[in-house]
């Protein structure tokens, strides 16, 4: 008959499935017992993350062991880890995730989505990221709006980036190092991604991409909840969320969805921007909700954050000393608003 030392021994080294430490080193084995007579070993194992699929697969790879080892009938029981342990474990497997990712820690991820198209996602994005820039921060942007990239011309960038030995050299723009998408398709013609495929080229633009020391590297996701933003959500490292709506209530009633499915892909939300909120007369100043009202709140009141800023409805280049299409100088009213949620960021993404 099996003892408790040699289940012990064989599941000492099987890893938790969600912060790859072995049951010895989290302290998962909490209980076994032994029914001799009936040739039955039931077992309490703590996990990182009970009830998930993976689960589902330890539990047969596990009665599978034992069963190999002679014993009839085994009984698991599947509890959560304490939520010190938890959480220590998670960030350290998350830290690691992110050094695999762009050979350092350190590094915050912030990821910018939308409901749906249009809204502003870009223009937030890089103007943030500019903004971040000029509160002093080493910053980078991944523009992963596989279909819909604007980055480049955004940030009016034509050149192409640099490879160095193995590496590709980002581009920078205002401070800024850029990858998109945009920099690998031939004359802007449409690139079909399939489930491998996408995954190997967005794991590039992070491990091929020579960053170097980066304070904050912003996500530019694909609009929408459809499958492509979901695989992009579930691909890319756990960061911090930024969700872009419009003020018009259905809007913000579809921007609900794509927070819950970065909540389920590991991303917690810090904030809201709800872009063309308002259009004020250049010559009166009075506001006019063009798009309605109150999007913006609701939506964070459904995601439990809070609205960092509001931006007016204007195009961003009808400064007379263009220098990007999409890129508010510092001075601009709107440019300011842009500092200002750029300092909230620091803040919250910690
Ligand atoms: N506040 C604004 N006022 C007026 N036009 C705006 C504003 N914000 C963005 N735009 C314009 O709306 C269009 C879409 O903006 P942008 O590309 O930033 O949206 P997006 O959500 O990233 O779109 P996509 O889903 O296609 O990636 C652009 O032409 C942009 O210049």
């Amino acid at each position: 008959m099996i003892t408790e030392d040699r289940i012990k021994e064989l599941l000492n080294p099987v890893k938790d499935p969600h912060i790859h430490k072995t049951f010895e080193e989290t302290g998962a084995i909490e209980n076994i017992k032994i029914k001799e007579d009936k040739n039955h070993a039931s077992i309490k194992i703590a996990l990182a993350e009970p009830n998930s699929a993976e689960q589902m697969q330890l539990q047969q790879e596990i009665v599978g062991m034992l069963k190999k080892e002679g014993v009839a009938t085994v009984g698991l029981r599947f509890t959560e880890l304490p939520e010190e342990k938890r959480e220590e474990y998670v960030s350290a497997a998350n830290e690691e995730k992110e050094a695999n990712l762009i050979g350092q820690t350190g590094t915050k991820f912030i990821s910018i989505a939308s409901g749906k198209g249009g809204v502003g996602k870009s223009t937030v994005t890089v103007n943030l990221a500019v903004a971040l820039a000029r509160l002093g921060k080493k910053v980078g942007i991944v523009d992963a709006d596989i279909y819909g990239f604007s980055v480049p011309d955004m940030m009016g960038i034509e050149n192409r980036p640099q490879v160095r030995g193995e590496k590709i050299i980002p581009v920078e723009r205002f401070g800024v190092q850029v990858i998109s998408m945009g920099f690998f398709v031939e004359d802007n013609s449409p690139i079909i991604w399939r489930g491998p495929m996408l995954g190997k080229m967005l794991t590039s633009f992070f491990k091929e991409v020579e960053w170097g020391d980066l304070d904050y590297l912003l996500l530019d996701l694909p609009p929408g909840t459809g499958d492509i933003a979901l695989d992009v959500q579930d691909l890319l490292p756990s960061s911090k969320q930024v969700i872009v709506t419009t003020p018009h209530p259905t809007a913000a009633f579809v921007a609900a969805r794509a927070g819950q499915m970065a909540l389920k892909a590991d991303h917690d939300i810090i904030g809201i921007v709800e872009n063309m909120s308002y259009f004020e007369s250049a010559i009166t100043g009075q506001r006019e909700y063009v798009f309605g009202e109150g999007g913006g709140d609701k939506l964070a009141e459904v995601l439990d954050t809070e609205v960092l800023g509001r931006l007016p409805l204007q195009q961003p280049y009808d400064e007379e000393d263009v220098f990007a299409p999409g890129v508010y100088q510092e001075d601009h009213p709107t440019g300011k608003i842009f500092l200002n949620i750029a300092n909230k960021l620091t803040k919250r993404a910690k």
